[in-house]
């Protein structure tokens, strides 16, 4: 329903997207991550036909976005960020302007728009000017206006950036809610989110696709999935030395905020599952356990692996 192929975005000498495909299904909801200045919102844009690609081809819906570009906009709702909208207007007088705009009946627009307020929890300010409405009910509306007209394709930049916690569990509830009938891509920061909300992740960095999976498989490349967390009733001091030969392990450290000689995590090669031999060999040796427990990992190791610094990006992209 997404399909973006071979994207290329310069600005000048500057290479902001660099070679970007992937492509979303109905049902599907990709996470799209990437460092600050890594290229999504320019994709998301170019996706959204707001700005053109320097090459590269986009079909919303199976229309291309540059030359069959009303038919995909209609099947298309984008949240960009920020949120843009214009602050006189009310949240009814701008999402009903969005409707007519968008071509609904008069009727078919009144049902949407109770519905998308219901939805978005709108009601308690939409006749307030928008520019008196604070950051996460701007946002919330912007949401409204990208759903509006219930395109089948959803591309929203952050679309949980400035809520409070309430919120952004509203907002992540609405985008499952929707997701078995859309494509939808989610642009955002919080790793947590993906995990929660999308089938599917792709993190870029410098403009380029370095990973594409679920969300599952790539915490499976974290460096700490299947390690083993222990802490000890009493103090050992070279746990290290004790369990440098069993099989699959590499290091044994103190975990942040642990105890140095009760807190360690046992870190295997490569995700290698370690816990029965290291359970085994704490019984050989007589070392008595207060709790253990396999640690899966975090998307955050995985997105810093594979990512790029800021310092290391301060220098120009050819
Ligand atoms: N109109 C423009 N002219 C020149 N450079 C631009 C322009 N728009 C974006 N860039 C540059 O392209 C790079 C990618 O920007 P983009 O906004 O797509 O990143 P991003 O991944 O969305 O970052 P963030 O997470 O901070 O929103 C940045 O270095 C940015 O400064």
């Amino acid at each position: 329903m997404i399909e973006i192929v071979d994207l290329v975005k310069r600005f000048g000498p500057f290479t902001a997207v660099d070679g970007v495909s992937f492509a979303v299904g109905r049902g599907e909801v990709l996470g799209f991550l990437g460092p600050n200045g890594a290229g999504k919102s320019t994709t998301m844009k170019m996706a959204a036909g707001f700005l053109s690609p320097t090459r590269g081809r986009i079909a919303i819906a199976g229309h291309d976005v540059e030359n069959d570009a009303i038919a995909a906009k209609r099947a298309l709702g984008y949240l960009p960020e920020g949120a843009p909208a214009y602050g006189d207007m009310t949240p009814r007088s701008f999402l009903e302007f969005l409707g007519r705009v968008r071509g609904l009946e008069r009727a078919a627009l009144a049902g949407r728009l109770a519905q998308v307020v219901d939805e978005i929890q709108l009601a308690a300010v939409l006749d307030q000017p928008i520019e008196t409405l604070s950051k996460g009910f701007k946002r919330r509306v912007g949401l409204a206006g990208a759903i509006l007209h219930d395109p089948p394709c959803l591309i929203l930049d952050e679309p949980t950036d400035g809520l409070d916690p309430n919120q952004k569990h509203e907002v992540r509830n609405l985008i499952r809610r929707m997701a078995p009938d859309k494509a939808i891509v989610v642009s955002t920061h919080i790793l947590e989110e993906v995990e929660a909300v999308c089938s599917r992740a792709v993190i870029i960095d410098r403009g380029r696709v370095v990973a594409d999976g679920k969300p599952a498989d790539l915490v499976a490349r974290s460096p700490f999935h299947n390690a083993v967390r222990l802490r000890l009733i009493a103090t050992v001091a070279d746990l290290g030395a004790r369990l440098a030969d069993v099989a699959g392990v590499t290091r044994v450290t103190t975990p942040e905020g642990g105890t140095p000689g009760r807190d360690f995590l046992v870190v295997p090669a490569q995700g290698a599952s370690i816990i029965e031999g290291v359970a085994a060999r704490l019984r050989q040796t007589g070392i008595a356990i207060e709790t253990m427990a396999v640690e899966h990992g975090k998307l955050e190791d995985v997105f810093r692996d594979l990512t790029t610094s800021d310092a290391a990006r301060t220098g120009a992209r050819p």
